[in-house]
């Protein structure tokens, strides 16, 4: 038995710019990756019939769609691993908000079954694995707060101020396809360097679409803006104000209309998954297929 409990953190970016797109229609993105201490929780169970299944419901993810359970699946492929597992998500992030929760079961559940399983691979065969399942699964993977390139794909890992968070969300989905397929979306924002971040002149691009697409997003990122700078996060749904103190994070959640959710939390630049994990150093990415 193994089951132990393994979280799968948030995400926020703290910038996101579209600096170009790919012959495959992905944007290519500069952005900041941190963590906050915030999580889903995964608990895996060690079967030897070779099956993997997902207990407990997940409203909105149907069990085949459940990327913990893709990437229980592509890890034993990748590895010919004849373990099953029994997985069960305590999912506690919102679905579609620029969390990236689902990305963040995935990384989760490639980095314990590859403890669990002992199938070896070391972090950049993981990395790898989960970038076939979503462009923001190797963040979570590696742990560490990251300047971003590429789909998200190209990390280097950044020490950034970390600030407590008063995230809000405002209870809509967001189709992430949905606001990249959109014609008016900035896809040329000129390239910056990570001093750009600290002097104030980033933002997030796809907000002015979602403001559009999800009117009720707007009114959320007018009410926090009276707080600081607030936000969104990926493609939304979810904004973020940081602040300087913990109190003062709770005072403006304290006022937070009630229609919305919101929480007060810690950013990381390492994230609580790093903590948990123990991966092999030996571990060799020839043994993924
Ligand atoms: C935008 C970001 C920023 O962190 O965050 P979210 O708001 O989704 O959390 C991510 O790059 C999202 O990553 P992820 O959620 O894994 O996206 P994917 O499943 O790979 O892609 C969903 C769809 O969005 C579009 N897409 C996604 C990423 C990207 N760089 N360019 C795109 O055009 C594609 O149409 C793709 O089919
Ligand atoms: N375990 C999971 N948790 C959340 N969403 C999941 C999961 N597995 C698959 N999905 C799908 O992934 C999509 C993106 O979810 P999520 O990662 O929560 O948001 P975002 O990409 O906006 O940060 C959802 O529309 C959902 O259908």
């Amino acid at each position: 038995m193994n089951s132990a409990a393994w979280p799968a953190p948030a995400k926020i970016n703290r910038f996101l710019h579209v600096v170009g797109r790919r012959d495959d229609g992905y944007h290519l993105l500069q952005t900041l990756f941190q963590f906050l201490d915030m999580s889903d929780w995964l608990y895996f169970t060690r079967t030897t019939d070779g099956r993997v299944c997902r207990v407990g419901d997940v409203p909105g993810v149907s069990e085949a769609a459940d990327l913990s359970v893709r990437a229980a699946r592509l890890l034993q492929e990748a590895t010919d691993c004849a373990c099953g597992a029994v997985i069960r998500l305590d999912k506690r992030l919102p679905t579609g908000g620029g969390l990236g929760g689902g990305s963040s079961d995935a990384a989760t559940t490639l980095v314990a079954l590859n403890e669990i399983w002992d199938t070896g691979l070391d972090e950049d065969a993981l990395a790898g694995l989960g970038l076939r399942l979503g462009a923001d699964v190797p963040v979570f993977v590696r742990g560490r707060a990251a300047w971003g390139e590429g789909i998200g794909e190209r990390l280097i890992p950044v020490s950034l101020d970390e600030p407590w968070f008063l995230v809000v969300d405002p209870g809509v989905a967001v189709a992430t396809a949905r606001v990249f397929q959109a014609p008016e979306l900035t896809r040329n924002s000129p390239r910056i360097t990570i001093s750009s971040f600290y002097t104030g002149g980033v933002r997030n691009d796809c907000e002015p679409i979602v403001r559009r697409l999800y009117p009720e997003i707007g009114r959320a990122l007018d009410w926090l803006e009276q707080f600081g700078v607030a936000r969104l996060t990926g493609t939304g749904a979810c904004i973020f104000a940081p602040f300087a103190q913990e109190h003062l994070a709770r005072g403006a959640l304290e006022c937070l209309p009630r229609r919305w959710r919101g929480w007060v939390v810690r950013g990381c630049n390492r994230s609580p998954l790093l903590r948990r994990r123990r991966l092999s150093r030996s571990g060799s990415a020839s043994r993924v297929r």
